[in-house]
């Protein structure tokens, strides 16, 4: 693993019942916030629990700022992460929050009881609440300043607007950029709403089914992908189809054709090349880029 990776995954596989995850190869660099999106039932929160060895691989290899996930005691190399998970446990209930700060303080040397408090008036928490009495908003904020006490050098976070009203959103967002204004540290997130996958994040990964489709460069994706109007009267079904990057042909009517392409420069290029013209074009949504990945990948498994 090099020193510019935070997670490296390797071929890893879990086989359930119902439901195969991998072979995931996957490569989060240090220092950026790495957003993993996918529909409901992917494998995302899946994905979490192997890294932080809740569960086991049944194959492949997962290392965490350096460390082969499992190999041995995980306990050096959990005190430099924190984990935000999607769901609370249901164990602790009945537990008031400042008691389950307190576990927290004793097990990380680096917690820094000032960037508690400080996390916890930002949020507007208040720590005297037992657990399972929160409101589900107020229970998310407190584990966020949990998961984030310590000054982990990687952040785990698991769908982490779910449940918070726009402002407590917004406040994360800002505690999250100051977090990484430092340059060293990682976040690795999942996420299904588009738009905090367009402020916060530097790199996506697509996944669906288990599988990973792809990594991208977030400002990478956004030039690349395109739907293009494109008019000619030589043109047809088959020349739209050599568009490079073609991922998608529609008539749109008369002789012109909506094309979605991924590699919009060249697909550019290519009209000029062609002598057609470039009725319009319109840059792409985050879900619609990962609508057109899903289907190219199910007509990949269809002709495989
Ligand atoms: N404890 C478990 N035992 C058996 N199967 C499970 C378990 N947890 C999850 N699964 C299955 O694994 C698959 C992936 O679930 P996972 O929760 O990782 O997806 P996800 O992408 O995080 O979904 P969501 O966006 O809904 O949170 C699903 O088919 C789910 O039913």
């Amino acid at each position: 693993m090099t020193e510019t990776l935070a997670v490296q995954l390797k071929g890893v596989v879990q086989k359930r019942s119902n439901f195969q995850l991998g072979p995931i190869d996957l490569a989060i660099p240090k220092g950026y916030i790495t957003a993993i999106v996918g529909p409901n039932g992917s494998g995302k929160s899946s994905t979490f629990r192997l890294l932080l060895d809740l569960v086991k691989a049944d194959e492949g290899t997962i290392e965490m700022l350096g460390q082969e996930v499992g190999s041995s005691p995980d306990v050096e190399l959990n005190k430099k992460i924190g984990y935000l998970p999607e769901e609370s446990w249901m164990h602790e209930e009945k537990m008031k929050a400042t008691e389950k700060a307190e576990f927290q303080r004793f097990w990380y040397d680096k917690w820094d009881v000032n960037r508690y408090q400080e996390l916890l008036r930002l949020l507007e928490v208040d720590p005297n609440q037992v657990l399972g009495k929160m409101s589900k908003g107020s229970r998310r904020k407190f584990e966020f300043a949990l998961a984030l006490a310590h000054g982990p050098e990687l952040l785990l976070l698991d769908e982490p607007s779910s449940g918070l009203d726009p402002l407590a959103w917004k406040t994360m967002i800002d505690v999250l950029h100051r977090y990484m204004d430092r340059g060293d540290r990682t976040i690795l997130m999942t996420s299904h709403i588009v738009e905090e996958v367009k402020r916060l994040a530097d790199y996506i990964v697509f996944m669906s089914q288990g599988h990973v489709l792809g990594m991208y460069e977030k400002d990478e994706l956004f030039s690349s992908w395109f739907v293009y109007f494109v008019s000619g009267e030589r043109i047809s079904a088959a020349l739209a189809a050599k568009m490079p990057g073609q991922c998608g042909v529609e008539q749109a009517g008369g002789t012109t054709y909506r094309i979605t392409t991924n590699q919009a420069a060249a697909a550019e290029q290519w009209c000029l090349e062609q002598g057609l013209e470039l009725v319009s074009s319109q840059a792409m949504e985050l879900d619609e880029i990962m609508a057109a990945l899903l289907m190219q990948d199910r007509l990949n498994a269809r002709s495989n």
